[in-house]
Protein backbone atom coordinates (compact mmCIF):
# COMPACT_ATOMS: atom_id res chain seq x y z
CA UNK A 1 0.00 0.00 0.00
CA UNK A 2 1.33 3.64 -1.02
CA UNK A 3 1.60 5.93 1.90
CA UNK A 4 -1.03 8.21 0.32
CA UNK A 5 -3.40 5.48 0.60
CA UNK A 6 -2.51 4.88 4.33
CA UNK A 7 -2.89 7.87 4.96
CA UNK A 8 -6.84 8.14 3.30
CA UNK A 9 -7.38 4.72 5.13
CA UNK A 10 -6.47 5.91 8.46
CA UNK A 11 -8.41 9.08 7.68
CA UNK A 12 -11.75 7.16 6.98
CA UNK A 13 -11.18 4.79 9.90
CA UNK A 14 -11.05 7.76 12.36
CA UNK A 15 -13.80 9.19 10.68
CA UNK A 16 -15.88 6.15 10.97
CA UNK A 17 -15.08 5.68 14.61
CA UNK A 18 -15.83 9.21 15.02
CA UNK A 19 -19.53 8.93 13.44
CA UNK A 20 -19.79 5.80 15.16
CA UNK A 21 -18.61 7.33 18.77
CA UNK A 22 -21.35 10.10 17.58
CA UNK A 23 -24.26 7.86 17.26
CA UNK A 24 -23.61 5.40 20.62
CA UNK A 25 -23.55 8.82 22.60
CA UNK A 26 -26.81 9.80 21.37
CA UNK A 27 -28.60 6.82 20.76
CA UNK A 28 -27.40 4.82 24.10
CA UNK A 29 -27.43 7.83 26.18
CA UNK A 30 -30.75 9.30 27.72
CA UNK A 31 -30.94 12.97 27.13
CA UNK A 32 -30.87 14.65 30.72
CA UNK A 33 -27.65 12.75 31.04
CA UNK A 34 -26.02 13.79 27.40
CA UNK A 35 -27.57 17.65 28.79
CA UNK A 36 -25.42 17.79 31.65
CA UNK A 37 -22.48 16.16 30.20
CA UNK A 38 -22.62 18.44 27.45
CA UNK A 39 -22.51 21.49 29.99
CA UNK A 40 -20.06 19.97 32.03
CA UNK A 41 -17.82 20.06 28.25
CA UNK A 42 -19.28 23.24 27.65
CA UNK A 43 -18.04 24.59 31.44
CA UNK A 44 -14.37 23.26 30.76
CA UNK A 45 -13.96 24.54 26.99
CA UNK A 46 -14.72 28.29 28.61
CA UNK A 47 -12.45 27.78 31.33
CA UNK A 48 -10.07 27.10 28.66
CA UNK A 49 -11.04 30.14 26.37
CA UNK A 50 -10.96 33.65 26.88
CA UNK A 51 -14.70 33.96 27.23
CA UNK A 52 -16.92 34.02 30.60
CA UNK A 53 -20.47 32.25 29.90
CA UNK A 54 -22.88 31.68 32.96
CA UNK A 55 -26.47 29.51 32.33
CA UNK A 56 -29.56 30.97 34.14
CA UNK A 57 -32.05 28.00 34.59
CA UNK A 58 -35.67 28.82 34.20
CA UNK A 59 -36.85 26.91 37.83
CA UNK A 60 -34.89 26.66 40.79
CA UNK A 61 -36.67 23.29 41.90
CA UNK A 62 -39.70 24.31 41.32
CA UNK A 63 -39.92 27.68 41.68
CA UNK A 64 -39.42 30.13 38.49
CA UNK A 65 -35.74 31.88 39.04
CA UNK A 66 -36.80 35.84 39.01
CA UNK A 67 -33.08 36.52 37.18
CA UNK A 68 -34.00 34.03 34.09
CA UNK A 69 -37.53 35.54 34.10
CA UNK A 70 -36.06 39.13 34.36
CA UNK A 71 -33.72 38.08 31.48
CA UNK A 72 -36.20 36.70 29.43
CA UNK A 73 -38.44 39.57 30.03
CA UNK A 74 -35.96 42.42 29.05
CA UNK A 75 -34.34 40.35 25.79
CA UNK A 76 -38.39 40.12 24.52
CA UNK A 77 -38.59 43.94 24.78
CA UNK A 78 -35.38 44.42 23.19
CA UNK A 79 -36.80 41.83 19.81
CA UNK A 80 -40.06 43.46 18.62
CA UNK A 81 -41.95 39.97 17.89
CA UNK A 82 -42.73 40.95 14.44
CA UNK A 83 -39.29 40.62 13.29
CA UNK A 84 -38.11 37.48 11.64
CA UNK A 85 -37.08 36.05 14.88
CA UNK A 86 -39.25 33.26 16.40
CA UNK A 87 -41.73 33.84 18.54
CA UNK A 88 -42.79 32.00 21.63
CA UNK A 89 -45.06 31.75 23.89
CA UNK A 90 -44.04 30.30 27.58
CA UNK A 91 -46.25 30.04 30.66
CA UNK A 92 -44.91 30.90 33.71
CA UNK A 93 -45.36 29.32 37.36
CA UNK A 94 -47.60 32.92 37.99
CA UNK A 95 -49.73 32.04 35.20
CA UNK A 96 -48.75 34.79 33.34
CA UNK A 97 -47.71 34.24 29.67
CA UNK A 98 -44.93 36.13 28.07
CA UNK A 99 -43.81 36.60 24.44
CA UNK A 100 -40.91 35.89 24.02
CA UNK A 101 -39.25 36.62 20.70
CA UNK A 102 -36.02 34.77 20.96
CA UNK A 103 -36.06 31.73 19.48
CA UNK A 104 -34.48 28.44 21.07
CA UNK A 105 -30.71 28.19 19.90
CA UNK A 106 -30.57 31.59 18.48
CA UNK A 107 -28.01 33.87 20.03
CA UNK A 108 -28.79 37.87 20.63
CA UNK A 109 -26.12 40.35 21.12
CA UNK A 110 -26.87 43.30 23.76
CA UNK A 111 -24.86 46.01 23.45
CA UNK A 112 -24.46 47.25 27.75
CA UNK A 113 -22.33 50.71 28.63
CA UNK A 114 -20.59 49.83 25.46
CA UNK A 115 -19.66 45.81 26.11
CA UNK A 116 -21.30 43.39 24.58
CA UNK A 117 -23.43 40.51 26.26
CA UNK A 118 -24.07 37.43 24.14
CA UNK A 119 -27.07 35.91 24.79
CA UNK A 120 -28.40 32.56 23.82
CA UNK A 121 -31.49 30.33 24.39
CA UNK A 122 -31.23 26.87 25.42
CA UNK A 123 -34.16 23.86 25.30
CA UNK A 124 -33.84 20.70 27.04
CA UNK A 125 -36.54 18.13 27.74
CA UNK A 126 -37.23 16.38 30.59
CA UNK A 127 -39.51 13.27 31.51
CA UNK A 128 -40.97 14.07 34.46
CA UNK A 129 -43.18 11.28 36.53
CA UNK A 130 -46.90 11.82 37.00
CA UNK A 131 -49.22 10.12 38.35
CA UNK A 132 -52.66 9.39 35.65
CA UNK A 133 -55.75 8.77 37.46
CA UNK A 134 -55.58 5.43 37.77
CA UNK A 135 -53.32 5.19 40.14
CA UNK A 136 -50.50 4.15 37.59
CA UNK A 137 -46.96 6.65 36.99
CA UNK A 138 -46.81 8.08 33.71
CA UNK A 139 -44.49 9.74 32.03
CA UNK A 140 -44.63 13.41 30.56
CA UNK A 141 -42.03 15.57 28.69
CA UNK A 142 -41.21 18.83 30.01
CA UNK A 143 -39.40 21.64 28.14
CA UNK A 144 -37.34 23.25 30.62
CA UNK A 145 -35.17 26.45 29.33
CA UNK A 146 -32.17 28.45 30.17
CA UNK A 147 -30.23 31.42 28.84
CA UNK A 148 -26.65 31.23 28.59
CA UNK A 149 -24.96 34.77 29.09
CA UNK A 150 -21.43 35.22 27.58
CA UNK A 151 -19.19 37.91 27.68
CA UNK A 152 -15.18 38.42 27.29
CA UNK A 153 -13.80 37.13 30.57
CA UNK A 154 -12.00 40.70 31.49
CA UNK A 155 -16.00 41.60 31.60
CA UNK A 156 -17.29 38.90 33.87
CA UNK A 157 -17.33 41.48 36.80
CA UNK A 158 -19.15 43.85 35.12
CA UNK A 159 -22.26 41.49 34.37
CA UNK A 160 -22.36 40.03 37.57
CA UNK A 161 -21.99 42.69 39.40
CA UNK A 162 -23.73 45.82 36.95
CA UNK A 163 -25.05 44.03 34.22
CA UNK A 164 -27.79 41.24 35.77
CA UNK A 165 -28.41 44.18 38.47
CA UNK A 166 -29.23 46.41 36.50
CA UNK A 167 -31.74 44.12 34.38
CA UNK A 168 -33.32 42.80 37.94
CA UNK A 169 -34.06 46.61 38.60
CA UNK A 170 -34.97 47.32 35.00
CA UNK A 171 -38.01 44.17 35.82
CA UNK A 172 -38.79 45.42 39.29
CA UNK A 173 -39.51 48.65 38.14
CA UNK A 174 -41.20 47.45 35.18
CA UNK A 175 -42.96 43.92 35.68
CA UNK A 176 -45.70 45.28 38.27
CA UNK A 177 -48.74 45.48 36.45
CA UNK A 178 -50.92 46.99 38.61
CA UNK A 179 -48.54 49.96 37.90
CA UNK A 180 -50.83 52.14 35.75
CA UNK A 181 -49.14 55.32 33.95
CA UNK A 182 -50.51 58.59 33.77
CA UNK A 183 -51.14 61.30 31.11
CA UNK A 184 -50.42 64.45 31.97
CA UNK A 185 -52.16 67.76 30.38
CA UNK A 186 -51.80 71.37 31.09
CA UNK A 187 -53.99 73.70 31.86
CA UNK A 188 -52.97 77.32 32.87
CA UNK A 189 -49.49 76.76 34.66
CA UNK A 190 -50.57 73.31 36.50
CA UNK A 191 -50.76 69.66 35.60
CA UNK A 192 -53.62 67.74 35.86
CA UNK A 193 -53.58 64.04 35.21
CA UNK A 194 -55.50 61.08 33.96
CA UNK A 195 -54.94 57.58 33.95
CA UNK A 196 -53.16 55.79 30.40
CA UNK A 197 -54.97 53.12 29.35
CA UNK A 198 -53.62 53.15 25.67
CA UNK A 199 -53.22 49.69 24.78
CA UNK A 200 -50.53 50.93 21.71
CA UNK A 201 -47.26 48.54 22.20
CA UNK A 202 -44.25 48.25 19.59
CA UNK A 203 -46.07 44.69 18.15
CA UNK A 204 -49.06 46.59 17.85
CA UNK A 205 -47.83 49.89 15.66
CA UNK A 206 -47.30 48.68 11.95
CA UNK A 207 -44.34 50.15 10.51
CA UNK A 208 -40.80 49.68 9.02
CA UNK A 209 -39.54 46.47 11.03
CA UNK A 210 -35.95 47.97 10.43
CA UNK A 211 -37.06 51.44 11.60
CA UNK A 212 -39.32 50.08 14.58
CA UNK A 213 -36.25 47.66 15.74
CA UNK A 214 -34.41 51.19 15.67
CA UNK A 215 -35.97 53.06 17.60
CA UNK A 216 -36.16 50.06 20.26
CA UNK A 217 -32.75 49.77 20.16
CA UNK A 218 -32.30 53.34 20.31
CA UNK A 219 -34.68 53.80 23.22
CA UNK A 220 -32.71 50.56 25.10
CA UNK A 221 -29.75 52.10 24.90
CA UNK A 222 -30.66 55.33 26.21
CA UNK A 223 -32.42 54.22 29.28
CA UNK A 224 -28.65 52.37 30.24
CA UNK A 225 -26.90 55.08 29.23
CA UNK A 226 -26.97 57.26 32.85
CA UNK A 227 -23.16 56.91 32.82
CA UNK A 228 -22.35 58.40 29.45
CA UNK A 229 -24.78 61.09 29.83
CA UNK A 230 -23.23 61.99 32.75
CA UNK A 231 -19.48 61.67 31.58
CA UNK A 232 -19.89 63.67 28.39
CA UNK A 233 -21.99 66.21 30.32
CA UNK A 234 -25.17 65.94 28.49
CA UNK A 235 -28.88 66.44 30.26
CA UNK A 236 -29.97 62.89 30.17
CA UNK A 237 -32.66 63.25 27.30
CA UNK A 238 -33.28 61.84 23.67
CA UNK A 239 -35.41 64.03 21.29
CA UNK A 240 -37.28 62.33 18.44
CA UNK A 241 -39.18 63.82 15.47
CA UNK A 242 -42.56 62.26 14.23
CA UNK A 243 -43.60 63.33 10.60
CA UNK A 244 -46.12 62.33 8.26
CA UNK A 245 -50.01 62.06 6.88
CA UNK A 246 -52.58 62.24 9.49
CA UNK A 247 -53.50 58.70 10.38
CA UNK A 248 -50.09 57.08 10.12
CA UNK A 249 -49.86 55.97 13.63
CA UNK A 250 -47.57 59.07 15.46
CA UNK A 251 -49.52 58.89 18.57
CA UNK A 252 -50.18 55.42 18.60
CA UNK A 253 -46.30 55.52 18.81
CA UNK A 254 -45.53 57.81 21.16
CA UNK A 255 -48.42 55.43 23.77
CA UNK A 256 -45.75 52.85 22.68
CA UNK A 257 -43.23 54.36 23.35
CA UNK A 258 -44.25 55.50 26.98
CA UNK A 259 -45.73 51.63 27.49
CA UNK A 260 -42.09 50.41 26.55
CA UNK A 261 -40.43 52.63 28.96
CA UNK A 262 -43.27 52.68 31.54
CA UNK A 263 -42.96 56.64 31.37
CA UNK A 264 -45.93 59.01 32.38
CA UNK A 265 -46.86 61.53 29.29
CA UNK A 266 -46.78 65.03 29.51
CA UNK A 267 -48.87 66.17 26.99
CA UNK A 268 -47.97 69.69 25.90
CA UNK A 269 -50.54 72.27 24.95
CA UNK A 270 -48.73 75.09 23.85
CA UNK A 271 -52.23 77.16 22.88
CA UNK A 272 -52.85 76.72 27.21
CA UNK A 273 -49.87 78.37 28.34
CA UNK A 274 -49.93 81.59 28.82
CA UNK A 275 -45.61 82.11 28.25
CA UNK A 276 -42.33 81.29 28.40
CA UNK A 277 -42.26 82.05 32.42
CA UNK A 278 -45.33 79.27 32.58
CA UNK A 279 -43.52 76.72 30.46
CA UNK A 280 -40.76 76.82 32.76
CA UNK A 281 -43.09 76.91 35.35
CA UNK A 282 -44.52 73.96 33.77
CA UNK A 283 -41.12 71.95 33.02
CA UNK A 284 -40.52 71.84 36.49
CA UNK A 285 -43.35 70.58 37.70
CA UNK A 286 -42.66 67.37 35.68
CA UNK A 287 -41.65 64.23 37.13
CA UNK A 288 -38.60 62.08 36.33
CA UNK A 289 -38.89 59.36 33.62
CA UNK A 290 -41.26 60.90 31.58
CA UNK A 291 -42.10 61.45 27.53
CA UNK A 292 -43.13 64.70 26.86
CA UNK A 293 -45.29 65.59 23.61
CA UNK A 294 -45.76 68.16 21.22
CA UNK A 295 -48.36 67.48 19.12
CA UNK A 296 -48.97 69.44 16.23
CA UNK A 297 -45.63 71.42 16.56
CA UNK A 298 -46.26 73.43 13.43
CA UNK A 299 -49.90 74.26 14.76
CA UNK A 300 -48.58 75.35 18.02
CA UNK A 301 -45.88 78.04 17.61
CA UNK A 302 -44.63 80.22 14.68
CA UNK A 303 -42.66 78.28 12.54
CA UNK A 304 -40.52 80.41 10.45
CA UNK A 305 -39.48 82.76 12.98
CA UNK A 306 -37.46 82.93 16.08
CA UNK A 307 -38.38 86.59 16.97
CA UNK A 308 -42.37 86.72 18.66
CA UNK A 309 -42.04 90.84 17.34
CA UNK A 310 -42.81 89.39 14.33
CA UNK A 311 -45.59 90.55 11.61
CA UNK A 312 -47.27 87.37 12.11
CA UNK A 313 -51.16 88.18 13.02
CA UNK A 314 -51.22 85.08 15.38
CA UNK A 315 -49.52 86.36 18.61
CA UNK A 316 -48.14 82.83 20.61
CA UNK A 317 -47.58 83.42 23.92
CA UNK A 318 -45.21 81.19 24.10
CA UNK A 319 -42.21 82.39 21.70
CA UNK A 320 -39.60 79.45 19.33
CA UNK A 321 -36.81 80.62 21.59
CA UNK A 322 -38.80 79.95 24.77
CA UNK A 323 -39.53 76.31 23.32
CA UNK A 324 -36.06 75.82 22.24
CA UNK A 325 -35.03 76.97 26.05
CA UNK A 326 -37.81 74.34 27.45
CA UNK A 327 -35.86 71.72 25.13
CA UNK A 328 -32.57 71.84 26.12
CA UNK A 329 -32.06 75.51 27.87
CA UNK A 330 -30.69 75.48 31.14
CA UNK A 331 -34.02 75.03 32.55
CA UNK A 332 -34.01 71.44 31.01
CA UNK A 333 -31.51 69.81 33.18
CA UNK A 334 -33.72 69.68 36.10
CA UNK A 335 -34.66 66.60 35.97
CA UNK A 336 -33.48 63.02 34.26
CA UNK A 337 -34.87 60.79 31.74
CA UNK A 338 -36.99 62.65 29.48
CA UNK A 339 -38.07 61.92 26.01
CA UNK A 340 -39.18 65.17 24.18
CA UNK A 341 -41.59 64.10 21.27
CA UNK A 342 -42.72 66.51 18.48
CA UNK A 343 -45.35 65.56 15.87
CA UNK A 344 -46.45 66.83 12.65
CA UNK A 345 -47.21 66.98 9.30
CA UNK A 346 -45.52 69.26 7.73
CA UNK A 347 -41.98 68.52 8.67
CA UNK A 348 -40.57 70.60 6.04
CA UNK A 349 -42.45 74.02 7.36
CA UNK A 350 -40.57 73.63 10.88
CA UNK A 351 -37.53 75.99 11.99
CA UNK A 352 -34.26 74.10 11.23
CA UNK A 353 -33.12 75.03 14.82
CA UNK A 354 -36.00 72.97 16.59
CA UNK A 355 -35.05 70.13 14.55
CA UNK A 356 -30.89 70.20 14.51
CA UNK A 357 -29.49 67.32 16.37
CA UNK A 358 -29.48 67.52 19.66
CA UNK A 359 -32.80 68.83 19.90
CA UNK A 360 -34.41 66.42 17.52
CA UNK A 361 -32.02 63.14 17.47
CA UNK A 362 -34.46 60.70 15.46
CA UNK A 363 -36.50 62.06 12.79
CA UNK A 364 -39.05 58.91 12.34
CA UNK A 365 -41.41 59.03 9.33
CA UNK A 366 -44.15 57.22 9.36
CA UNK A 367 -45.77 56.54 6.65
CA UNK A 368 -48.34 54.94 4.16
CA UNK A 369 -49.38 51.52 4.42
CA UNK A 370 -47.43 48.88 2.94
CA UNK A 371 -48.17 45.18 2.43
CA UNK A 372 -45.83 44.54 5.57
CA UNK A 373 -48.00 47.18 7.80
CA UNK A 374 -51.06 45.37 6.65
CA UNK A 375 -50.04 41.98 7.73
CA UNK A 376 -48.83 43.40 11.05
CA UNK A 377 -52.39 44.99 11.36
CA UNK A 378 -54.54 41.92 10.34
CA UNK A 379 -52.56 40.13 12.74
CA UNK A 380 -52.98 42.52 15.64
CA UNK A 381 -56.86 42.60 15.05
CA UNK A 382 -57.60 39.14 13.78
CA UNK A 383 -54.38 36.73 14.35
CA UNK A 384 -53.62 34.99 11.29
CA UNK A 385 -51.16 35.16 9.26
CA UNK A 386 -51.94 33.73 5.79
CA UNK A 387 -55.25 34.69 3.87
CA UNK A 388 -56.25 33.91 0.18
CA UNK A 389 -56.94 37.39 -0.39
CA UNK A 390 -53.81 39.06 0.57
CA UNK A 391 -52.06 38.92 -2.43
CA UNK A 392 -54.84 40.79 -4.11
CA UNK A 393 -55.23 43.57 -0.61
CA UNK A 394 -51.42 43.74 -0.79
CA UNK A 395 -51.30 44.47 -5.02
CA UNK A 396 -54.00 47.44 -4.57
CA UNK A 397 -52.01 48.90 -1.60
CA UNK A 398 -49.32 48.95 -3.27
CA UNK A 399 -50.91 51.46 -5.51
CA UNK A 400 -52.31 53.43 -3.79
CA UNK A 401 -51.58 56.12 -0.72
CA UNK A 402 -53.99 54.38 2.12
CA UNK A 403 -53.33 55.40 5.95
CA UNK A 404 -52.79 52.33 8.19
CA UNK A 405 -55.78 54.01 10.43
CA UNK A 406 -58.04 54.05 6.89
CA UNK A 407 -56.56 49.65 6.75
CA UNK A 408 -57.44 49.43 10.69
CA UNK A 409 -60.57 50.81 10.62
CA UNK A 410 -61.96 48.38 7.44
CA UNK A 411 -60.43 45.52 9.24
CA UNK A 412 -62.07 46.30 12.91
CA UNK A 413 -65.60 46.71 10.92
CA UNK A 414 -66.35 42.65 11.36
CA UNK A 415 -64.83 39.96 13.80
CA UNK A 416 -65.18 37.41 10.88
CA UNK A 417 -61.92 38.00 9.02
CA UNK A 418 -62.92 37.34 5.56
CA UNK A 419 -65.77 38.98 5.89
CA UNK A 420 -63.45 42.37 7.08
CA UNK A 421 -61.29 41.33 4.25
CA UNK A 422 -63.65 41.47 1.63
CA UNK A 423 -64.79 44.35 2.97
CA UNK A 424 -61.10 45.90 2.47
CA UNK A 425 -60.40 44.79 -0.71
CA UNK A 426 -63.96 46.19 -2.18
CA UNK A 427 -62.61 49.75 -0.58
CA UNK A 428 -59.45 49.47 -2.12
CA UNK A 429 -61.05 48.72 -5.61
CA UNK A 430 -63.39 51.73 -5.29
CA UNK A 431 -60.57 53.96 -4.45
CA UNK A 432 -58.84 52.75 -7.33
CA UNK A 433 -61.31 53.35 -9.47
CA UNK A 434 -61.87 56.84 -8.18
CA UNK A 435 -58.09 57.57 -8.35
CA UNK A 436 -58.64 56.46 -12.13
CA UNK A 437 -61.16 58.25 -12.74
CA UNK A 438 -59.83 61.61 -11.50
CA UNK A 439 -56.72 61.35 -13.24
CA UNK A 440 -58.70 60.50 -16.59
CA UNK A 441 -61.08 63.47 -15.58
CA UNK A 442 -57.61 65.65 -15.47
CA UNK A 443 -56.37 64.16 -18.50
CA UNK A 444 -59.45 65.64 -20.22
CA UNK A 445 -58.99 68.81 -18.62
CA UNK A 446 -55.68 69.05 -19.42
CA UNK A 447 -56.85 68.02 -23.10
CA UNK A 448 -59.43 70.62 -23.20
CA UNK A 449 -56.97 73.59 -21.92
CA UNK A 450 -54.37 72.34 -24.50
CA UNK A 451 -56.87 73.06 -27.47
CA UNK A 452 -58.60 76.50 -25.71
CA UNK A 453 -54.64 77.63 -25.66
CA UNK A 454 -54.01 76.37 -29.02
CA UNK A 455 -57.15 77.90 -30.32
CA UNK A 456 -55.86 81.35 -28.41
CA UNK A 457 -52.98 81.27 -30.35
CA UNK A 458 -54.26 80.57 -33.93
CA UNK A 459 -56.66 83.45 -33.16
CA UNK A 460 -53.63 85.90 -31.86
CA UNK A 461 -51.65 84.63 -34.82
CA UNK A 462 -54.20 85.15 -37.25
CA UNK A 463 -54.94 88.90 -35.90
CA UNK A 464 -51.21 89.41 -35.99
CA UNK A 465 -51.09 88.74 -39.47
CA UNK A 466 -54.17 90.94 -40.09
CA UNK A 467 -52.03 94.26 -38.81
CA UNK A 468 -48.50 93.05 -39.49
CA UNK A 469 -48.05 95.58 -42.51
CA UNK A 470 -44.68 93.66 -42.88
CA UNK A 471 -47.15 90.18 -43.92
CA UNK A 472 -49.24 92.01 -46.31
CA UNK A 473 -46.07 93.42 -48.29
CA UNK A 474 -45.20 89.92 -48.51
CA UNK A 475 -48.35 88.49 -49.30
N1 LIG B 1 -48.91 52.67 12.09
C1 LIG B 1 -50.01 52.25 12.75
N2 LIG B 1 -50.01 51.09 13.39
C2 LIG B 1 -51.09 50.65 14.06
N3 LIG B 1 -52.24 51.34 14.11
C3 LIG B 1 -52.30 52.52 13.47
C4 LIG B 1 -51.19 53.03 12.77
N4 LIG B 1 -51.54 54.22 12.24
C5 LIG B 1 -52.79 54.44 12.60
N5 LIG B 1 -53.27 53.44 13.34
C6 LIG B 1 -54.64 53.33 13.88
O1 LIG B 1 -55.32 54.54 13.53
C7 LIG B 1 -55.68 55.31 14.68
C8 LIG B 1 -55.26 56.76 14.46
O2 LIG B 1 -53.85 56.84 14.40
P1 LIG B 1 -52.98 57.96 15.14
O3 LIG B 1 -53.86 58.93 15.86
O4 LIG B 1 -51.92 57.31 15.93
O5 LIG B 1 -52.36 58.68 13.87
P2 LIG B 1 -51.60 60.06 13.80
O6 LIG B 1 -50.52 59.89 12.77
O7 LIG B 1 -51.18 60.49 15.14
O8 LIG B 1 -52.71 61.03 13.23
P3 LIG B 1 -52.76 62.64 13.35
O9 LIG B 1 -51.60 63.20 12.58
O10 LIG B 1 -54.09 62.96 12.72
O11 LIG B 1 -52.72 62.97 14.82
C9 LIG B 1 -54.96 54.68 15.85
O12 LIG B 1 -55.75 54.66 16.99
C10 LIG B 1 -54.67 53.26 15.39
O13 LIG B 1 -55.76 52.43 15.72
Amino acid sequence: MSSGQGFLATTASIAASAMLARSLFYDFIPEDVRNSMLSQIKIFQNLLSREFSMVIHDKEGLTTNNVYQASMTYLSSLVSSHSTQCVQVKQFDDDKSLVISLDVGQTFIDVFEGIQFKWCLHCSKNNVTTKGSDENFSYMVSNSYSLELSCKKEHKDKALDVYLPWIMNWWNNTKDQNTILKLFLNSYDTWNSVNLHHPATFDTIAMDQELKQTIIDDLSKFIKCKDYYRSIGKTWKRGYLLYGPPGTGKSSLVAAIANFLNFNIYDLDLAQVQGNLHLKELLIQMTNKSVIVIEDIDCSIPIKNRDSNDSYNYRPKVTLSGLLNFVDGLWSSCSEQRIIIFTTNYKEQLDSALLRHGRMDMHIYMGYCSPSMFRNLVFNYHHIEHHSLFEQIEALIKELEITPATVSEHLLRSDDVDVALQGLLKFLQLSKQEALDKEKEKENKDDENKKDEEKKDEKNKMKNDKTDPDTDDDI
